[in-house]
């Protein structure tokens, strides 16, 4: 159990549940390729059957940590930083972004939308699930869109999101892992006829990274 006050902090997001950070390289999207640290919040409740984090979606099992902690060791590794979770947007993502930027970097989150858009990004990958529709909020902000592939009728969905997002928004179709033999020949024919559309694979599954 966790003291109130402890609680209280994490319910500003002055500290946070922290699951797991690792430097790697960004594997899925438009900044695949590039290197990255990469912070994993705990907490999550949209509950995707095919998630490949459950671990991660009890906030209780994970330490909260002050995130003058999680920054001083951030940034020792990479300017260039991934926030993902679980679902970031759970917590108030103000105070981790705010001083993450006071040390200069270059902020990249990973988010469903379902929550509160909060804090400061430079880029924001929007992956909406259809359990949980994002919040109005964020299409307009979202830098790239990448929609989980796990049958025929998601590529339906796909569409109902792009026309919600941007004009700059970028487009990406990423086939949900374990079905991907599948899947992947429904998305290259897919992309073909709709080229506004990319493919993204889980690069890093394929290199055996983090
Ligand atoms: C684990 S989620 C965490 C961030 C946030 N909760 C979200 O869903 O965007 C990170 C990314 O992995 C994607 N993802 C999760 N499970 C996947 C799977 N089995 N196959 C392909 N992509 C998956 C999500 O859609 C999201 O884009
Ligand atoms: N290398 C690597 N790239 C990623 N891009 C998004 C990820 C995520 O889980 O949010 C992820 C991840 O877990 N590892
Ligand atoms: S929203 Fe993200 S972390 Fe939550 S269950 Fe879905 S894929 Fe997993
Ligand atoms: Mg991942």
């Amino acid at each position: 159990m966790i003291s109130e006050e402890t609680r209280e902090l994490v319910d500003r997001g002055v500290m946070l549940p922290l699951m797991e950070e690792f430097y790697t390289i960004q594997g899925e999207g438009f900044h695949k390729g590039t290197a990255a640290y990469f912070i994993r919040i705990g907490g999550c409740d949209v509950g995707c059957h095919w998630c490949d984090v459950k671990e991660s979606w009890d906030a209780e099992v994970h330490p909260p940590t002050p995130i003058g902690q999680i920054v001083e060791n951030a940034v020792k590794y990479s300017k260039t930083i991934v926030i993902t979770g679980g679902e970031p947007l759970t917590w108030d993502m103000t105070e981790l972004t705010g001083n993450l930027k006071k040390k200069g970097c270059d902020i990249h989150i990973e988010t469903s939308g379902a929550y509160d858009l909060s804090g400061t990004w430079d880029w924001i990958c929007l992956s909406p699930k259809k359990i949980k529709l994002p919040k109005d909020e964020i299409y307009p902000v979202a830098n790239e869109l990448k929609v989980i592939v796990f049958n025929k009728h998601d590529l339906k969905f796909a569409e109902e999101q792009a026309a919600k997002v941007s004009e700059n928004c970028i487009l990406y179709l990423q086939p949900e892992w374990s079905k991907r033999e599948e899947i992947i020949p429904l998305i290259v024919d897919y992309v073909m006829a709709n080229p506004k559309w990319k493919v993204s694979l889980q690069t890093h599954k394929y290199l055996n990274i983090p």
